[in-house]
């Protein structure tokens, strides 16, 4: 088997091995495993029946994510997005009134049009063209806005009326002050370098919690996986000559597009994994996955498929490979049996592993030069945009916009690839017209 792995993800070429893969893949799932409750949760305020959901997520977040293994050897995992699902049940299905059956064909033909792109290598072209710089700002910008995701799931950062954030009063407030024991205990095994320490301080936390109250004991350790067939297959196409439905299929193929782009970028330049000229050699395979993903997704019942942010933990725990992403695919295939067990993680576990790998996205900031304010300055606002806009694509977007123009308000527009004129064109047409 060992040597199955070995030749197949070619491990020791990436510097790893069976068991540091299999632990960060470990890693992965467990800050990801939110989404198999979560998921069905927000899209079942359609109407759609929530185990029929839990199901489509599982079985679409694990066939992406071996695509992601075999087809490009990459360690990223991939499952139904937060954010395009909450567009997806609320804005689309709830606020345009489109049935969830056309909701589904949109994220069908975006998954095509995806495809379709991807075999043209316009998106590869997409992810190469971004300055290092700009590599650097989107790697940060992720991890502070999975900071501040973690931040919120903990429970210490919360609404505030005056000023849109605050911290939560912590007397009291159990969940949140376990994170932060969780953190203190996760930086301090990360810093003696012992192996799997997010992993340690996941499974501390949630042992924690029992006495506390907060870790909830399971229902059952196995059931049987609820019927697929009340969604699976349902799209319909009824609507495709009404303009309405195609302003939401480009509002799920930008943000998804640009989402994964960033994904993508931010956490192969921090796991070391571009080339010496800043490209992601597999950009098309891992494109690919995710493309197909979204399309199977929409065939099984669920919203887009994307590359997931908490992927960055995994390779933090040294995954570098597809062996990370196949661990993560199974552990998916064996949640839809599992799913008691796995409801029994507190969101106070895993939080912390979100913080802190968010912090460690940050270390990019390292390799920047503040020399040159046309280079550095488009990163930093990239940077911020991410978690107060609360969007990677929204990053991009404006991190692009802004790089574009002031090399050419300091007539260095020579400096800039075609490609970032046409995306900042686009960007900015999109922002005019819709
Ligand atoms: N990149 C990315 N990561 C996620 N993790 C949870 N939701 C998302 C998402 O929509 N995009």
């Amino acid at each position: 088997m060992n040597a199955w792995f070995e030749k197949q993800f070619k491990l020791s070429e990436h510097g790893t091995n069976v068991r540091t893969e299999i632990l960060a893949g470990i890693t992965t799932f467990m800050t990801m495993a939110y989404i198999i409750f979560v998921n069905p949760g927000i899209l079942s305020a359609t109407g759609m029946p929530f185990g029929a959901l839990l199901v489509a997520t599982c079985l679409g977040a694990s066939l992406a994510t071996f695509l992601m293994a075999f087809l490009a050897n990459y360690p990223f995992a991939l499952a139904p997005g937060m954010g395009l699902n909450a567009f997806f049940a609320f804005t689309v299905v709830l606020g345009m009134k489109i049935p969830w059956q056309v909701a589904l064909a949109a994220i069908f033909i975006e998954g095509i049009i995806f495809i379709l792109l991807t075999c043209t290598k316009v998106r590869e072209e997409v992810v190469n063209s971004i300055p290092k710089t700009l590599k650097i700002g989107v790697s940060a910008g992720i991890g502070i806005f999975i900071t501040f995701i973690g931040l919120q799931s903990a429970g210490l950062i919360v609404a505030n009326q005056a000023v849109l954030v605050g911290l939560s009063p912590l007397r009291g407030n159990v969940g949140g002050l376990l994170a932060l024991a969780g953190l203190l205990l996760m930086v301090t095994l990360e810093t003696r370098k012992v192996t799997g320490g997010i992993l340690l301080g996941i499974i501390a936390v949630t042992i924690a919690g029992i006495p506390l109250g907060i870790t909830k004991m399971p229902e059952g350790i196995v059931s049987m996986p609820p019927s697929l067939s009340p969604i699976f297959m349902k799209m319909d196409f009824s609507m495709i000559a009404s303009p309405s439905f195609w302003v939401v299929v480009f509002t799920f193929f930008f943000v998804d597009f640009f989402d994964t782009v960033g994904t993508l970028v931010g956490v192969s330049n921090r796991a070391g994994m571009l080339d010496e000229n800043g490209r992601l050699p597999k950009a098309s395979q891992a494109l690919m996955a995710d493309a197909v993903g979204t399309t199977a997704g929409a065939v099984l019942g669920t919203s887009t498929v994307t590359t997931f942010v908490e992927s960055a933990s995994g390779v933090e725990q040294g995954g570098r490979t597809g062996l990370t992403a196949l661990t993560v695919a199974v552990l998916f295939l064996l949640a839809t049996l599992f799913s008691p067990l796995i409801a029994v993680v507190p969101a106070c576990a895993t939080a912390p592993a979100l913080i802190m790998v968010g912090g460690y996205m940050m270390m990019g900031f390292k390799d920047m030069d503040f020399s040159d304010w046309t280079e550095f300055f488009p990163a930093i606002i990239a940077f911020f945009m991410m978690p107060f806009a609360y969007s990677i694509a929204a990053g991009i977007e404006f991190g692009i916009v802004s790089y574009v123009a002031l090399k050419l308000l300091m007539g260095r527009g020579k400096e800039v690839n075609w490609m970032l004129y046409v995306l900042a064109v686009l960007f900015i047409l999109n922002r005019a017209l819709l």
